[in-house]
């Protein structure tokens, strides 16, 4: 990926991640938006602590950088339990597996990121753990392998996935709460970059924070990102004051548009429209098209741009819808539309 785009990809490194978990909120009170599934949440997490229990494993899925791993953070700050982290691709032998399994304490919460990444074998041992609270170690190989039943200690598993679609059903089965991540509203943002601003001692007017806001792609990480590149450029250019102009100014630099594209959202949105009439095209025919992995594409940019009516992914493959053609300043072609009447809607109608 390029440094543009790293810019506001929701994925961090080196010092900016230690800034990211510093601004991490601690407890679910702190934790912005999400309405619904921090009050679901928090239901599963207080009725565990009365039961003296652990509470049911909760499964989490959602676009990168909207709050996954904090609030795995925050299910055990609020049960008092220790946390263990780890990912589904450090998880490629059923032997990794059983590693972390058999040392957890009693109702240690252990954290599984892209769980849908797992090798298939640490899935299947996933399975008795979850339910039975037990794994089976096989020693030796083939006809004379044998299968050691080994208890293991009750735990809550939290599973972060960016694509639900992927898990198999024996294991999203076997979640008792599924927490369904959404974008951030810009009022919910506002908010996160308050608070982070107190959090960096930074003065934020209201009026620049809601321009940050409306430009982070209704995602958190992004917002906060956005907020120290901003700061910078405060800093550099204009004596540390962080106006709305300056706020925009360093925006545009960064080239992050409006309504919160960044370059990747444009150039698929580019793509689609100069080289491909507008669609439909395949999903890996327009990641060869922007240079991207086709996971890239469907994950970081789809959503955002099918959240923003950019884009729509129907059985033939992915179309731009007219918003996205009046947003690049384009003029579809007479046919574009015409497989998909129901994607042309003038945007001026109404206005
Ligand atoms: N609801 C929230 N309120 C305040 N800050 C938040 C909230 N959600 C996320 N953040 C901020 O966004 C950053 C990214 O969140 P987090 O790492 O939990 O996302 P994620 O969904 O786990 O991403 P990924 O899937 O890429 O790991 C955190 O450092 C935190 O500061």
């Amino acid at each position: 990926m390029s440094l543009e785009r790293d810019l506001v990809s929701p994925d961090a490194e080196g010092d900016e991640q230690a800034i990211e978990s510093a601004l991490r909120p601690k407890r679910l009170a702190e934790f912005i938006g999400q309405g619904r599934v921090r009050e679901q949440l928090s239901l599963v997490l207080e009725s565990a602590v009365r039961r003296e229990r652990s509470p049911d494993h909760v499964l989490m899925s959602g676009a990168p950088g909207l709050g996954k791993t904090t609030l795995a953070m925050i299910v055990a700050a609020e049960l008092g339990a220790p946390l263990r982290l780890t990912s589904g691709p450090a998880l490629e032998r059923a032997g990794d597996l059983a590693a972390i399994l058999s040392t957890l304490s009693e109702g240690e919460v252990l954290f599984v990121d892209e769980i849908h990444r797992m090798a298939r074998p640490a899935e299947e041992m996933l399975y008795l753990a979850m339910e039975d609270f037990r794994v089976d170690i096989v020693v030796g190989k083939g006809p004379g392998a044998t299968a050691i039943p080994l208890e293991i200690a009750p735990f809550t598993l939290v599973g972060a996935t960016t694509r639900a679609g992927l898990l198999p059903a024996p294991l999203r089965d076997r979640f008792g709460f599924v927490a369904h991540m959404d974008f951030y509203e810009v009022a919910e943002l506002e908010q996160v970059l308050r608070r982070s601003a107190r959090l960096l001692s930074l003065d934020l007017p209201p009026e620049s924070g809601t321009e940050i806001a409306r430009r982070s792609r209704g995602t958190p990480r992004i917002a906060n990102r956005l907020l120290r590149r901003v700061r910078d450029f405060a800093e550099v250019r204009a004596g540390g004051v962080i106006t709305v102009e300056v706020a925009s100014a360093a925006l545009d630099l960064y080239e992050v548009d409006g309504e919160g594209l960044d370059r990747l959202d444009r150039a698929v949105l580019g793509a689609l429209m100069r080289k491909f009439g507008g669609g439909p095209v395949g999903l890996s025919t327009l990641a060869v098209a922007v240079g991207e992995e086709p996971e890239t594409v469907e994950v970081v940019a789809e959503p955002f741009l099918v959240r923003q009516g950019l884009l729509a992914r129907t059985p033939r493959g992915r179309v731009a819808t007219a918003a996205a053609w009046a947003h690049l300043g384009l003029t579809p072609p007479p046919a574009a539309f015409g497989a998909h009447p129901v994607l042309f809607e003038d945007p001026s109608a109404g206005t």
